[in-house]
């Protein structure tokens, strides 16, 4: 399918800041109208609905009590963090700036990288150990079954447990292209408006040039109160990545694509920042993404899973939101 046409706006000019607000429907990068329709099809012939969570599901995935025993202060402790990740940091806050994230947007849209199933994805993704992450050293593989685990073991949907599986996939990106890790992995936040202090290692940012713009610089920068998040331009990496393909590819409901897309948005999504930007919607994927986040944090400190003993049962609900095509065993994605 041919990615759509939109013109993108000149990087180096110096109204950048109106090019995107008159552009960003482009920039969002909305699925590809023969996209669109395959989904359409799909959902249609299965029965499963996109859109929004029901109550059901939405009351499910708000009373988890996952976390209750686990030792909070043990996580996330980025001032005692190794060198490793402080350096990791310090690189990506210097180099995600509006200009280059106008770059990897129109990137992404320009190719195919490759073709595999979910599964060969996960396995290939085995090999990358993600410097940003001062909580765990285990493989890739074993953070995505356990945090699918976490959420099955709780009974919530399959939606949810698959959200758990994949939600790291986009980090795929590290080996198709990418510039190092800092623009695959690590914590997301806006860029265009001003680094705010929610963002771990603020001090950091005083190498961005983006800090001394006139427009990036101030509060709102680019944007404006209540734009919605799906108007904001959150810095490249495997979230934003993988939200795309799964919006295209997967018949997964808004909730998980919220999860997938937003859950590096520690900023947003744990500190408390950026309420500002916040529309509606945004209140209500807020609450999904909250409710996915402890899986994704606290299952770190789980016992290993045994992949082989699981597959079969994720294969299942793989196929279930990205069902395969005829001929095919399981639907062979476009990353
Ligand atoms: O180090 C981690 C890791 O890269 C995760 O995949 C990401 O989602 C987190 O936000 C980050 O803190
Ligand atoms: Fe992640
Ligand atoms: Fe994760």
């Amino acid at each position: 399918m041919a990615p759509a046409a939109v013109a993108m706006p000149p990087v180096e000019a110096p109204n950048v800041a109106e090019e995107f607000v008159d552009h960003r429907d482009g920039l969002a990068l909305e699925a590809t109208s023969d996209a669109v329709d395959e989904v359409n099809v799909l959902k249609a012939a299965m029965r499963v609905k996109n859109g929004t969570a029901s109550q059901e599901e939405v009351d499910l995935y708000e009373q988890s009590q996952f976390d209750a025993d686990k030792d909070k202060t043990q996580f996330r402790q980025y001032e005692d963090a190794c060198d490793r990740v402080k350096n990791f940091y310090r690189e990506q806050h210097e180099k995600q700036t509006v200009a280059y994230n106008l770059k990897a947007r129109n990137d992404f849209k320009s190719k195919t990288r490759a073709e595999m199933t979910i599964w060969q994805a996960m396995e290939k993704l085995n090999t990358l150990i993600d410097e940003s992450d001062p909580d765990t050293s285990l493989s890739q593989i074993e953070h995505l079954l356990q945090s699918a685990e976490a959420i099955r073991r709780d009974g919530k949907p399959k939606w949810f447990q698959l959200t758990g599986l994949i939600h790291d996939l986009g980090k795929l990106l590290f080996f198709y292209g990418a510039q190092g890790q800092w623009d695959v992995v690590g914590d997301t936040f806006p860029v265009g408006c001003a680094f705010e202090d929610s963002i771990i290692y603020p001090g950091t940012f005083a190498g961005n040039p983006d800090s001394k713009d006139p427009v990036y610089s101030t509060k709102h920068g680019i944007y404006s109160e209540g734009c919605g998040l799906d108007n904001v331009m959150l810095s490249w990496g495997h979230d934003e990545y993988l939200y795309h393909l799964c919006k295209e590819q997967s018949t997964l409901p808004d909730e998980a694509l919220a999860m997938i897309r937003y859950h590096s948005f520690y900023p947003w999504h744990s500190a408390g920042g950026y309420r500002w930007m916040m529309n509606e919607k945004d209140h209500e994927m807020l609450k999904a993404v909250k409710a996915f986040n402890p899986y994704d944090l606290y299952s770190k400190s789980d016992g290993i899973p045994e992949v082989k003993e699981l597959k079969s049962y994720y294969i299942e609900l793989i196929n279930t939101y990205f069902p395969p095509r005829e001929g095919e065993s399981e639907r062979v994605i476009k990353w």
